[in-house]
């Protein structure tokens, strides 16, 4: 229409804009709902047929983004007063990979990515004792509950030769091709372009000295894990250097530690809450986790989900077909269809992740009313901070007991330890991982590391930052980054760190608003809506301001602060430290050079060394 005319000055009229805005608005509309129902049906049903369907529509969508900027170039938008108009026109132009004039570059992108995800989903791992089992939910369960050395490093290094060992070559070509179009939306790399959604000049600094901040409680619980652990696998599997081997966490990733909380508990006497075992006592199963949940959300004045929610998400692995198990939330930007993918099983993990998931979508239901382009999180990390809030307050012994997970709530000071202990596991032990997988990723976009180097840089950051070693030798024919769901996915990893670092600030907050008078830590918001309240109007903002108003319409305050985590932990805090009086904390920068091998197998290979040694003595003097 008259509005898309090539203008030889630019318009300056702000009607024009707002028109122009509600057009494109409207039609999004059902293109975004389209294209995302086409990714579904591809994360739902690996076939190559409806990986071409989906890539197909992401270079359709890009055709538009980029006809949209250009029409949208053709207004004066940066001399614009009102700020949202000014605001939505600048993510009008600001189109990423979508402005590259090689449309190979984007069909590589949008192959590769699915390519390396569909890799990642269909990976399995034949091992002789229990078949051909893919990460959700066989090689995860054995990782959760296996107390075995050698089992856990067979599936530990089984996984990563069935993912990330088959995507190295891909990923260059991946990372290539990303970096060649990013050029065209004027950023260096993918890694700048991904840190300019938070708006934040100092963001790589910021997260550093977060990090920083954050870094001696991480120690105090790697020292006092690492002691326990060394009571039970023996100290002479561990590495002189300080560094804990990886794959004994509970976790494939050794990303969050809670899995093996039954060996770290510090007073075994005092009550502590076995979640999983309670649920399966209960009949737990899939739907009860989902209303559970919901009923959380419902209980601080949030909606129910609706009956879109139930009718079309994927709740329970598929048996008949191929599908990314890896849990996720879906907005379909039609104000009704929010879906959830996960293949869920009854563990207490798996109800965090119900909660984690839910929480994008009550998200997605909070900003429904807002223009398409502000349906996003202020910043990435406050989406996920959101999904993550509610778990601050599920997981307490107070809440335990509303749910009938616990009987009676402990009120003595060691149940309190063992409390706290069990959360640290969960969030002090995933900031190092929360903080470095980006830091990683960051350097392969800057060109800092490259294929001759991809797993050697991976583990001096696993080594520097968390602590850990790999169990076994690793080599550039390795590509050990590619076990990670977010790395063949391509979501970036920060917003989990700054997610684990705002939580607790809205936290604080939010338990202020309830009038919560009991140690941070003990504070459950459930039934409070006017902690609801306090969350929904940052929720309602979407990404139509800058974080920071978000924050402050929470927080009172501009910024990310790790004061409010490190205040929740100080009780903790005090406990390590007494209980590392002995310990040398911390651990050498670098990885061990040597890797101790299972008393099993090092005793093995002594004795076949003295048996040949004897053998050929006999032979000689007989
Ligand atoms: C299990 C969870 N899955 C992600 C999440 O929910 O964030 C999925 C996959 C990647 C993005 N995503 C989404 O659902 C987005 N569409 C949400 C949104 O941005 O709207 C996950 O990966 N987590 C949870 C804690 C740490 C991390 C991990 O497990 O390492
Ligand atoms: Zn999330």
């Amino acid at each position: 229409g008259v509005l898309f005319r090539g203008a030889l000055t630019q318009i300056s009229d702000e009607n024009l804009g707002w028109n122009f805005v509600n057009e494109y608005n409207n039609k999004v509309g059902s293109l975004w709902n389209e294209n995302v129902k086409k990714s579904w049906n591809y994360y739902t049903n690996l076939t190559d047929y409806n990986l071409e369907v989906m890539t197909n529509s992401t270079l359709q969508m890009a055709e538009f983004d980029k006809e949209a900027a250009k029409n949208a170039s053709t207004f004066a938008h940066d001399g614009f007063g009102n700020a949202t108009l000014k605001r939505l026109f600048k993510k009008i132009v600001n189109i990423g990979f979508a402005a590259t004039n090689d449309s190979e570059q984007l069909k590589a992108i949008s192959n590769l990515e699915a390519d390396l995800t569909g890799i990642y989903s269909k990976g399995k791992v034949c091992l002789e004792s229990k078949g051909c089992l893919q990460l959700e939910p066989g090689l995860t369960d054995i990782i959760t509950n296996s107390r075995s050395y050698e089992e856990l490093l067979a599936v530990w290094k089984g996984w990563r030769d069935a993912s990330g060992k088959l995507m190295r070559t891909k990923y260059t070509d991946f990372v290539k091709a990303m970096n060649a179009a990013i050029k065209f939306s004027g950023f260096n790399d993918t890694g700048e372009y991904w840190r300019s959604w938070y708006e934040t000049p100092t963001f790589e600094q910021d997260v550093r000295t977060l990090f920083e901040e954050l870094e001696p409680l991480y120690v105090e619980l790697h020292a006092y894990v690492r002691k326990r652990l060394k009571e039970k696998y023996g100290k002479d599997m561990f590495p002189e250097t300080g560094h804990i081997p990886a794959h004994l966490f509970g976790n494939m990733w050794a990303q969050q530690w809670s899995n093996i909380y039954d060996l770290l508990v510090p007073f075994p006497g005092a009550s502590s809450v076995d979640i999983t075992a309670k649920m399966k006592e209960q009949n737990y199963n899939v739907t009860h986790m989902y209303r559970v949940a919901e009923d959380f959300f419902m209980s601080i004045g949030m909606e129910k989900m609706t009956d879109a929610f139930w009718q079309n998400s994927m709740l329970v692995k598929p048996t008949d077909r191929d599908v990314v198990c890896h849990a996720s939330a879906w907005d379909f930007y039609d104000e009704n269809d929010f879906r959830i993918k996960q293949c869920t099983s009854v563990t207490e993990d798996q109800l965090l992740t119900v909660h984690h998931e839910m929480g994008h979508i009550v998200y997605y239901q909070n900003y429904k009313h807002l223009p398409r382009l502000f349906r996003r999180g202020a910043n990435p990390g406050f989406h996920e901070g959101m999904a993550d809030i509610v778990s601050l307050s599920f997981q307490t012994p107070e809440h335990m007991k509303v749910i009938g997970l616990l009987d009676e709530v402990p009120q003595d000071s060691d149940s309190d330890i063992n409390f706290l202990l069990k959360m640290a596991l969960d969030k002090v032990a995933f900031l190092p991982f929360g903080y470095l997988i980006d830091q990683w990723r960051w350097s392969v976009f800057r060109g800092d590391t490259n294929s001759s180097n991809y797993n050697q840089h991976w583990w001096d950051l696993r080594c520097r930052f968390q602590g850990i070693s790999s169990p076994v030798k690793r080599t550039e024919e390795d590509f050990d980054p590619g076990a990670k769901y977010h790395i063949p996915g391509n979501t970036p990893y920060i917003r989990y760190f700054v997610s684990f670092v705002v939580q607790f600030q809205w936290h604080e907050a939010l338990c202020r608003e309830a009038g919560n008078t009991r140690p941070l830590h003990r504070c459950d918001i459930y039934n409070n809506t006017n902690a609801g309240n306090k969350l929904r109007e940052m929720l309602r903002m979407g990404s139509s301001k800058p974080w920071q108003d978000a924050m402050e319409a929470i927080t009172g305050q501009r910024t990310m602060s790790a004061k409010p985590l490190v205040n929740y932990f100080d009780p903790l805090l005090k406990w390590l430290k007494e209980q590392n009086k002995e310990e040398n904390t911390g651990w050498s920068a670098s990885c061990p050079s040597s890797i101790p091998t299972p008393s099993a197998l090092a005793a093995g290979s002594a004795n076949l060394f003295i048996s040949i040694t004897c053998f050929v003595l006999c032979v000689f003097f007989a």
